[in-house]
């Protein structure tokens, strides 16, 4: 079994009355693409939330390898490792491609406020470059962001993610909005960096999700509703009758 590097015990959120995530448990080996699959407010971005450290849960616990980061702030987990994308994109769309992922990298780093001029910095311009490299995205370190393609600017995200050394990647949508060609693009850069990594996947393209994950978890209301490899969620009778639908 690979080495776990999240985990997520009995987790509980509540929105008022709305219990948005409901006891819900959650591993993230390296090496593995694990999706978190459901319907429209199962939960999904909630948990996601959670995991970063963005949401601070009502109940439960959250391990990063040995270490409780439960309490830890966001950006302690980010400097620990832990990077995050998000269903809307998040660049800097007049900044270039390589300024993206610099900046990624400084604002993950304590040192920011050094007395060197960013531009010269050397471990944030060496972070840019292995970033940039890994997502396939080293053709277009100079140009402006905000002038590539919509998958392009999905890729670039990943960058910056990639640009702050995580060893989990919680990756929200990021298949939203793309066509098939950079749908395509964006599962063989996925399959490319996820021996190096674990990774978790929420996303609404089923074909893409059935194609890529190695684990896949279900959620309906909040809840876990199953748990598995995609042959067995494929044929998951309550899957197919909560989520995917009957006639599947
Ligand atoms: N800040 C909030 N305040 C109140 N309710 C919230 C808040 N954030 C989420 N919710 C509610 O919690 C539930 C889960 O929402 P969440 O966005 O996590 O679902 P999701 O599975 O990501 O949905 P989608 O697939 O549509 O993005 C929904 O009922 C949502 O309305």
């Amino acid at each position: 079994m690979s080495q776990i590097l999240l985990s997520a015990k009995n987790i509980t959120r509540r929105f008022g009355g709305l219990t948005a995530i409901d006891d819900v448990s959650i591993d993230l080996p390296l090496g593995a693409v694990h999706a978190v699959i459901g319907t429209n407010g199962a939960g999904k971005s909630t948990l996601v939330s959670i995991l970063s450290g963005e949401l601070a849960p009502n109940e439960g616990t959250i391990f990063m390898k040995q270490a409780n980061i439960t309490a830890w702030p966001q950006p302690r987990r980010a400097r620990a490792g832990l990077g995050r994308s998000y269903q809307r994109t998040t660049i800097f769309p007049s900044l270039t491609v390589h300024e993206n992922c610099r900046l990624a990298a400084q604002a993950n780093h304590q040192k920011f406020w050094s007395w060197t001029a960013s531009t010269h910095c050397k471990f944030s311009n060496e972070a840019a470059d292995r970033a940039l490299s890994l997502a396939g995205l080293e053709a277009h370190s100079g140009r402006i962001a905000g002038l590539l393609s919509h998958g392009g600017k999905r890729q670039l995200e990943i960058a910056m993610g990639l640009a702050t050394h995580p060893t989990v990647l919680l990756l929200d949508e990021p298949l939203a909005g793309m066509g098939p060609e950079e749908t395509e693009r964006m599962l063989a850069l996925l399959a490319s960096l996820k021996s190096d990594l674990a990774i978790l996947l929420v996303e609404h393209d089923m074909d893409a999700v059935f194609k890529i994950s190695d684990i896949i978890t279900v959620m309906v209301n909040g809840a876990v509703i199953a748990h598995g490899s995609p042959d067995i969620i494929r044929n998951d009778p309550q899957v197919q009758i909560a989520y995917l639908g009957e006639d599947e």
